[in-house]
């Protein structure tokens, strides 16, 4: 994979680099797969015993976790979260 650069101390430092990102990409996304499939769990449960799709309170409180560690980006990634476990609004 082209490191972008001819300098060999440079690329052997970026090849490195680039292994753990793609340990924490992989992370990222099992821990992702994982979220969204307890999620549809707990909206499952909720509804076979007659209660409601969503709690919006739950919702605006992991909102709040992640604007607070992350700024706006981290709103955008919080929504993106929900909607994978429960689908669009
Ligand atoms: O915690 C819940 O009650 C869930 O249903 C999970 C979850 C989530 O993905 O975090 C999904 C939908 C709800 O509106 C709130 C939160």
């Amino acid at each position: 994979m082209d490191a972008g650069t001819q300098e060999p101390a440079a690329a052997a430092r970026i090849r490195e680099i680039r292994q753990r990102i793609d340990q924490i990409d992989q992370a990222i996304i099992d821990l992702w797969q994982e979220r969204a499939r307890l999620s549809q769990e707990v909206g499952a449960t909720r509804m076979a015993s007659g209660g409601t799709r969503l709690v919006l309170s739950r919702e605006r409180e992991i909102l709040e976790r992640f604007r607070v560690a992350l700024g706006s980006d981290g709103t955008q990634l919080a929504l993106l979260l929900l909607r994978a476990g429960r689908g669009p609004l």
